[in-house]
Formats: C-alpha cells, sequence, structure tokens
C-alpha cells in the first residue's frame, strides 16, 4: 500500500481516491473510503444523490406495482403461448391414432401466434394494407379452432372450400374498408368479425356440453364462457373504434381492460384446452380396455364392468344370457378368405349392437361367438328379443359389398339374479346354444324355464 491511501475500503470506492477533482461515479450504496467519508458533504456523489430542492424532478415512471399493461409485451406474451401451446398440440396430434380436431386447434394456435407476431412487426395500430396479413392469419385461426372444436365433439368439420370462401369474403371487406376509411375501417372490421366468430366459437362449445358426457361439459362450459365473452368485448372495440377513433382501444383504461381480459382467456384458454384433451385421451384408453378391437363390442372385462353395473340396480333385476353363435363361420373364412370373415364378424356385431334394447350388453365372447345379456323385462320379452336378433343377421348383407349371408343359433339361459348365479346361467345358455346347433342351426333354443312364446 502507498504511503498516506486510504487504510480500508479505497478499492470498493470508485472515487478511486481522487474524490474532488473529476465527476464521481460512486453509486449511492457503495461504501465509502477514508478519502470520501470525512468530506462527504462536500463530495459530488453526495451531492448527485440528494438533488438540491430547486433541481426539476425528472418524471416519475410507473413501479412494477401497478404498471400499465403495454400492448406490445402483452401480444408479444400471448403470440409466445400460442406458439408453444400450438406446437404442443401438434405434436400429440401426431402421436395419437385419432386425433379428432386436435390438427385444427394446433394450427389454430400456430396461425393466431405467427399473425400476433407480424402485427407486431408492422405496429398494433399500423393502417398499412400489409397489415390485412395477419388479419386473415387471426380469422383464418378462429375458423381452425371452431373446426378443431367440431371434430373433437363428433360433429363433421366445415369443408375446405367453405374455409377458404369466409377467409375470401373476409379479405374482400377489409380491403374495402381499408380503402374506404384507412386503418380505421382496416380495425373496425377485425374487430366485429373476430368479435363474431369467438362467440361463434363459444356456440359451438356450448351446443357440444349438450351431447357431450358429463366429465366434458365442465371445460367445455368454461370454453364457451371465455371465448363468448371474448366475442362481446372484442366486437364492442369494433364499435369503440368507430366511434373514438384508434387511440382510444391502444391507449388509456379501455386497452388497460381489453388486453388485461385477452391476456386471461389466453392464460385459460390453453390448459383448458389440454384438459380437453386430456378427458378424451383417458375415455379412449378407457374404451379400448373394455372393448373388442375388431368388433367394437365389450370384451371380458368390460362385460364384467357392465354386469356389475346391472346387478348394482335397485331393485335387483332379472337377467337373461344369450349365446350367439354364427353357423358355419369357417366356410366365409375359407372361401371368402379372413379379412372378409373379419368384416363379417364387425357386420354382424353391429346388427346385434342396433337390435338389442338399450342397457343391454353386447360382448364378444369368443371367436365367432357374442354374449347377449339384458334385462328379462315383461314375460316373452327375452323370447322376443332372441328371435328378433336372429331374424336381423339373417336378412342383414355382410361383407365389403353387403353381398354375404349369414345365420346365427342362439342359446337363451334361464332368468337368473346376482352374480353368484351367473356361471349357471352361462351353462344353460351353452347347452341350449349345443341343442340349437344339433337340431339344425338358424333357430333359437330356450334353457328350461324360458319357454318360446
Ligand atoms: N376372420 C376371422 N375368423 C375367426 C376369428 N376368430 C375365429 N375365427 C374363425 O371362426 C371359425 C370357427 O369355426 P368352427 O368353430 O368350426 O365353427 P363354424 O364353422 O362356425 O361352425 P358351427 O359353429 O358348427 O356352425 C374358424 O375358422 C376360426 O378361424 C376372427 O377373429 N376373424
Amino acid at each position: 500500500m502507498r504511503p498516506g491511501w486510504p487504510r480500508a475500503g479505497w478499492a470498493s470506492c470508485r472515487c478511486f481516491g481522487t474524490p474532488t477533482t473529476k465527476a464521481c461515479t460512486t453509486r449511492p450504496r457503495t461504501p465509502r473510503c477514508s478519502i470520501c467519508a470525512p468530506a462527504a458533504s462536500l463530495h459530488p456523489c453526495r451531492s448527485r444523490s440528494r438533488p438540491s430542492p430547486r433541481a426539476p424532478r425528472p418524471p416519475r415512471r410507473p413501479g412494477p406495482e401497478g404498471a400499465a399493461v403495454d400492448p406490445n409485451t402483452t401480444v408479444t406474451l400471448l403470440a409466445l403461448n400460442l406458439l408453444c401451446v400450438g406446437g404442443l398440440l401438434l405434436l400429440i396430434a401426431g402421436r395419437m391414432p385419432d386425433p379428432a380436431g386436435l390438427r385444427d386447434f394446433g394450427t389454430g394456435a400456430l396461425v393466431f401466434g405467427f399473425s400476433y407476431l407480424l402485427r407486431l412487426q408492422l405496429g398494433l395500430g399500423s393502417g398499412s394494407a400489409l397489415g390485412l396479413l395477419p388479419d386473415v392469419g387471426m380469422i383464418f385461426a378462429t375458423l381452425s379452432f371452431a373446426n378443431g372444436l367440431r371434430q373433437f365433439t363428433g360433429r363433421a368439420p366445415l369443408g375446405r372450400g367453405r374455409l377458404a370462401a369466409v377467409v375470401a369474403v373476409y379479405a374482400a371487406v377489409a380491403l374495402g374498408a381499408l380503402l374506404l376509411a384507412g386503418g380505421v375501417g382496416r380495425h373496425v372490421v377485425l374487430n366485429l368479425a373476430l368479435g363474431l366468430g369467438y362467440v361463434l366459437l363459444g356456440l359451438v362449445a356450448l351446443r357440444a356440453t349438450r351431447r357431450e358426457v358429463p366429465l366434458l361439459r365442465t371445460p367445455l362450459r368454461l370454453l364457451a364462457g371465455l371465448v363468448g365473452v371474448l366475442g362481446l368485448v372484442t366486437a364492442a372495440r369494433g364499435l369503440v373504434i368507430l366511434a373514438l377513433g384508434l387511440t382510444a382501444v391502444f391507449e388509456g383504461a379501455l386497452a388497460q381492460a381489453y388486453y388485461g381480459y385477452s391476456v386471461a382467456v389466453t392464460v385459460l384458454l390453453c390448459p383448458t384446452l389440454l384438459w380437453m384433451v386430456f378427458l378424451r385421451l383417458n375415455m379412449r384408453l378407457g374404451e379400448l380396455a373394455t372393448h373388442d378391437a375388431l368388433t367394437g363390442a365389450l370384451n371380458r372385462r368390460g362385460l364384467d364392468e357392465g354386469l356389475l353395473r346391472l346387478h348394482a340396480q335397485r331393485p335387483s333385476p332379472l337377467l337373461v344370457a344369450m349365446l350367439v353363435d354364427i353357423d358355419h363361420f369357417k366356410q366365409v373364412n375359407d372361401q371368402q378368405g379372413h379379412a372378409t370373415g373379419d368384416v363379417v364378424l364387425r357386420d354382424i356385431a353391429k346388427t346385434l349392437a342396433e337390435g338389442v334394447r338399450g342397457g343391454d350388453l353386447v360382448a364378444r365372447w369368443g371367436g365367432e361367438e357374442f354374449l347377449v345379456v339384458g334385462q328379462a323385462g315383461e314375460p316373452g320379452a327375452v323370447q322376443a328379443l332372441a328371435e328378433r336378433l336372429r331374424a336381423r343377421v339373417q336378412s342383414a348383407g355382410l361383407g365389403e359389398q353387403g353381398t354375404l349371408a349369414c345365420t346365427v343359433s342362439i342359446g337363451v339361459s334361464a332368468p337368473f339374479a346376482g352374480p353368484d348365479a351367473w356361471a349357471a346361467a352361462l351353462r344353460a345358455a351353452d347347452a341350449a346354444l349345443y341343442e340349437a346347433k344339433r337340431a339344425g342351426r338358424n333357430r333359437v333354443v330356450f334353457a328350461p324355464g324360458l319357454t318360446a312364446s
């Protein structure tokens, strides 16, 4: 250490031992060295940290608390969020055998995200003709969402021709508005069209709640509420632009409210979509676990679950078991090929499922054998059901061309109640089926306790 230099702390004090010769760069919280400390009141750093009362104060910037919602930052975050979610949905859809609308959801989110980024590049309030490009992107993305939702809820998608026509009409109207009224016209048309699109999307979701399983109704209602309100707010924004001009919706309280709500919707929308996808996948897995892959009839596990449900009813109903076996099915395979045999199996399963009463169970019991379990019901009802099933199969056109014919033999158990009687009922149905085959096939035989009516 040089003689005369401060003892401690000088290295961290940015006056470097020459406090008054230059403008001091000492930060307010830097520990002072022994040179600065005694003359702190004269030192330039002290005078800088305490401005004289006469000096004009710099304008206050909003702090982190209560900071304004900045449209540019908000739109950037929305765009990134949409791009991430779109990519994720497309990844999930790529791995699903039946993506049911997920591809359209993903495409919609990606196109919306890119459109937002393009709008940021051009300037949010820009009135340039290039701005029509992201506008058209957003309209297409909204239609893509609606298409995805339709498919997700089991409805046919809108054809490509229709989508292209709507987008073309929008582009023409927006161009006309731009030529007539400049940027204001373009923004009014965009907000009104997007608002209408969101409201329609909400209505598609609301309509689907009527047909969907209860599990899916909650996220669908949430989706309908979120986009429905966004639609009304966006359309109202269009009217505000018309009445007050563009500045009113990009600055001030209205802009704060709109962008605040948009953030909330986007943040909630993504988990809602993923929630719906998760539920759908879960339902699909449940179906795969309980249904036969070839015929779509219940498998043993599905039958067990169905039987438990039937037995759990109060009062416990009387049930009957019917074993349905295709006659001479080996000949179908030998003459038409195994693939056609598969189609015939599928057709017969469908014919049986369409012929039973609501609540009856149809399961694939073995290779070309099905089991129907239903409530015994009124006297004569079981006999009528068994005969109807036999007749329906006989008259059905089967195979790829619908030109093949097959018959079935059916053995019907006596009515039974409770799981304990299940094994005995199956034995009785099997014995009756054997008897039907022995007696010449294409007939129904009833176990003792039930007689043909
Ligand atoms: N295509 C196809 N054939 C199957 C399947 N499962 C079993 N089979 C066929 O079903 C036929 C059953 O033949 P059999 O048990 O001799 O009975 P059947 O020819 O129907 O004669 P009856 O029952 O006595 O009237 C066999 O040829 C099996 O290969 C399947 O999943 N697909």
